[in-house]
């Protein structure tokens, strides 16, 4: 293939109800679609990163730059394009692995559409449907709380992920225990809210039995999760601090983790993410596919990812309506637990027809 084209679009996603972690409270979500145009085919790619760099180093603005002024036009000078060769053709530019998956995804699309083939094959998947996990905020009171989480047990979720920081930790993930029973699979994202000084406070949380606790201190402190997880029973998974398969293995090496969050977003593409799967695989370690709000265009891509034999762990892989009134793309539904995965060549979805690049946000370096 021949890239004769990309198309960036930023469209602002109201949320269904204000969302909070960490780093902070989201009410919409800033995404950056990305449209890749051959003679053989379109594709369509997400990127994950967000308008302000607070879950990652990545936003929105910086990878709109990074597209425009050296991603897109380095892809735009190799003859025989393929998803393969993205990775090669970008490896001269340092980091921006949101940007890049973004790119390589739509070259993977626009590829996979051209040759008839759905997307989940093509990684391997096993299953034709996957069981989904949803991610609660960080919210005002344990009632408001206890009322979101049995929300979405009768909707069906088989799994339940808190956000916690540091004053909103033991007490939550009581109330939810006392409130559902032991039966309810449980975990916890501290997206790097604690310290190793906070062991003691957090194995306060060992005794409810949660399925794992995510990310709890730095995205570079693999050694400090390491001395963590000697002090605390409740297995560590790792998010942020997982970047590619080298990182996976090093992390799982050094005893950082038991259990790992794979973002294809944030290790620069859905072929690592691969890689990361077969790497964990070989060493015995259980991956789920993290969230990053996407739209039902990286929602179609992580619902395949999600399928492959060592994600055996429910994902965030949430129906559409969890974070959207109206998705981008027909709307993901929620079926006993699971979403289906899509049989269509490529992601198997795409754009409604009226999504319209909304009046774009003035991000800096923003070009129209
Ligand atoms: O279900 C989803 O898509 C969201 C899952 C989720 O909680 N994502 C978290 C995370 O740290 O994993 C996040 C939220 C906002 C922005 C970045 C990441």
């Amino acid at each position: 293939m021949k890239l004769t084209g990309v198309e960036l679009r930023h469209v602002r996603m109201p949320l269904v109800a204000p969302f909070r972690t960490s780093f902070g409270t989201s009410t919409s979500r800033d995404v950056l679609l990305l449209r890749a145009v051959t003679a053989e085919a379109e594709g369509w790619g997400e990127c994950v990163a967000m308008a302000d760099p607070l879950y990652s180093s990545e936003y929105i603005g910086a990878a709109t730059d990074v597209l425009t002024r050296f991603l897109v036009p380095a892809l735009g000078a190799v003859e025989h394009l393929d998803a393969n060769a993205v990775g090669p053709a970008l490896s001269g530019y340092k980091g921006h692995r949101m940007a890049k998956a973004a790119l390589e995804l739509a070259i993977l699309d626009a590829e996979l559409r051209a040759a008839g083939r759905p997307l989940a094959r093509e990684l391997g998947a096993v299953r034709d449907r996957v069981p989904c996990g949803v991610s609660v905020g960080i919210m005002g009171s344990i009632g408001e709380l206890l009322d979101a989480v049995a929300g979405y047990v009768a909707a069906g979720y088989v799994r339940i992920k808190l956000k916690i920081e540091p004053g909103w930790d033991v007490e939550p993930v009581r109330a939810v225990r006392e409130r559902f029973g032991d039966g309810l699979l449980l975990q916890v994202d501290a997206n790097t809210a604690y310290a190793l000084a906070d062991a003691r406070h957090l194995s306060r949380l060992d005794p409810f039995d949660l399925l794992l606790i995510e990310q709890p201190l730095d995205e570079d402190d693999l050694l400090g999760h390491a001395a963590l997880a000697r002090l605390i029973r409740t297995p560590i998974c790792l998010d942020e601090s997982i970047t590619s398969a080298r990182t996976a293995v090093a992390a799982i090496t050094l005893g950082a983790c038991e259990i790992v969050n794979i973002k294809a977003g944030r290790v620069g593409g859905y072929l690592e993410a691969r890689r990361i799967h077969d790497a964990c695989m070989a060493h015995g370690v259980p991956v789920w596919c993290g969230g990053m709000l996407e739209t039902g265009i990286g929602r179609a891509a992580n619902v395949a990812l999600a399928a492959l034999p060592g994600f055996t762990l429910p994902g965030d892989t949430s129906a559409s309506d969890r974070f959207y009134r109206t998705d981008l793309t027909a709307p993901f539904v929620l079926a006993d637990g699971h979403l289906a995965v899509p049989t269509g060549p490529g992601l198997g979805v795409e754009p409604l027809p009226d999504v319209s690049p909304r009046s774009p946000p003035k991000l800096p370096g923003y070009r129209s």
